[in-house]
């Protein structure tokens, strides 16, 4: 099910009382909407992405998805929202590296009942096979780094999730790659009507998205469509 994303006077802290990381008073993204966020190191993005995902533990204020409001709720629920609406595609991949790319695009589903684990599998073995991510039962720690970065997407695609967040998804690719890869994830968050947010310093795939935010000190300066 395809869910905007509404932000109201949200405040993200690093820790209880300490200062404002970001600051975002009001901010509407329409479902299915393919939106950049860019701005210079520090600015913020990582810190608004992961309270997108109700990641963060120091917030104030609403960040609505769909009627849910993900920035009120207790940790456990916040994770069964993200087990059922999001997919993240982590900056650093956060990649299991004694396993092969199956098994670590189908991690997220190792404790769900077995209907929908089997389910999760088939998705990722299809993404992995739509991302050309080298098969076989290597592992990871062996992958160069653009299939670590495909294998990190197709977990996320895995869980056929209605919100894609992803912190700098082509960071240290190739050019041709990074097209590549942009392409394949815009293509994912399409097919499935899915609201992808991507952080990026990448201008290919900045131009790509159907608006752009730029993040300056916590605040939003400019949003240009
Ligand atoms: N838990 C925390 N406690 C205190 N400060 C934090 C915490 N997490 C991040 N910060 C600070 O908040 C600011 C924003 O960090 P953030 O990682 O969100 O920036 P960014 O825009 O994603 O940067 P980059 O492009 O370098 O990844 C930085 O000054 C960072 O040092």
């Amino acid at each position: 099910m395809p869910l905007s994303l509404e932000i109201n006077d949200l405040v993200v802290r690093g820790r209880r009382g300490g200062r404002e990381l970001v600051h975002v008073p009001h901010l509407s993204i329409a479902a299915g909407e393919a939106v950049g966020v860019r701005g210079p190191s520090g600015a913020g993005k990582s810190s608004l992405l992961f309270a997108l995902a109700g990641l963060s533990p120091f917030v104030e204020g609403e960040v609505r998805w769909g009627t849910e409001n993900i920035a009120a709720m207790r940790p456990a629920r916040a994770a069964a929202f993200r087990r059922s609406h999001v997919g993240m595609i982590f900056q650093d991949h956060l990649l299991f590296e004694e396993l092969g790319p199956d098994a670590n695009a189908a991690i997220a589903g190792a404790f769900a009942p077995r209907a929908e684990r089997a389910a999760r599998r088939e998705r990722a073995s299809a993404a992995l096979r739509r991302l050309a991510v080298p098969e076989g039962a290597r592992k990871v720690e062996t992958f160069s780094g653009g299939e670590r970065q495909r294998v990190a997407v197709a977990r996320a695609l895995a869980g056929a999730p209605s919100i894609l967040l992803a912190d700098e998804p082509t960071a240290s690719l190739p050019r041709e790659a990074s097209v590549k890869l942009t392409q394949d994830l815009l293509h994912a968050a399409r097919e499935r009507g899915a609201t992808l947010i991507a952080v990026s310093h990448d201008l290919a795939l900045l131009d790509a998205m159907d608006r752009v935010i730029t993040i300056e000190h916590g605040r939003i300066l400019e949003t240009v469509r």
